[in-house]
């Protein structure tokens, strides 16, 4: 039998910063992020369903779209990543100027890595697709048009 997947690409606009970073990432800096999403249907077969308008898809791209942008891209866009166990004190004081001063700060417990916001994004994604019967097969997040890291859902 043939597994088909479908992937679906995503940009957005963000700041972190990379706590003891050796090299120029300890500062805040920013990057338009890249983002696939592979998806496939966990009944390993496409909708049948006569009639449907999903008939013949793993699900529709608008509709894959609409869950990762409202999941992960909007509240991401134009924000300044903050990790809350930060080991840097500047990390928390750039997070408590900006809160105070109305911006955007996501908040993650975890080093504002690509291969961490991978597998973050891959987890959050597997909770709200799981209800589609969409399996997450992996997600690819890009800092720069020639790094990235790949999060796959293990078999
Ligand atoms: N394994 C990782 N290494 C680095 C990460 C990361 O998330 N995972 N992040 C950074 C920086 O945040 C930033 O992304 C710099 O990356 P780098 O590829 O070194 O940036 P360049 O501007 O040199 O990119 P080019 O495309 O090579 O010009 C650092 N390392
Ligand atoms: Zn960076």
């Amino acid at each position: 039998m043939v597994n088909v997947s479908i992937t679906k690409e995503f940009t957005w606009d963000m700041a972190h910063m990379l706590a003891c970073h050796e090299g120029l990432c300890k500062n805040i800096h920013g990057h338009t992020y890249k983002m696939q999403v592979e998806v496939t249907r966990k009944s390993k077969d496409l909708i049948t369903s006569p009639g449907n308008s999903e008939e013949g898809m793993v699900i529709d791209f608008n509709h894959l779209k609409n869950i990762v942008k409202d999941k992960i891209i909007d509240p991401l866009d134009h924000a300044f990543m903050y990790w809350c166990q930060s080991p840097d004190s500047l990390e928390h004081e750039i997070a408590e100027l900006l809160r105070k001063h109305g911006r955007k700060v996501v908040t993650v417990t975890y080093k504002p890595t690509a291969e961490e916001m991978a597998r973050n994004f891959l987890e959050i994604l597997s909770h709200e697709f799981d209800k589609h019967d969409i399996l997450i097969r992996s997600v690819k997040v890009w800092e720069t048009p020639t790094s990235f890291a790949t999060a796959v859902r293990e078999e």
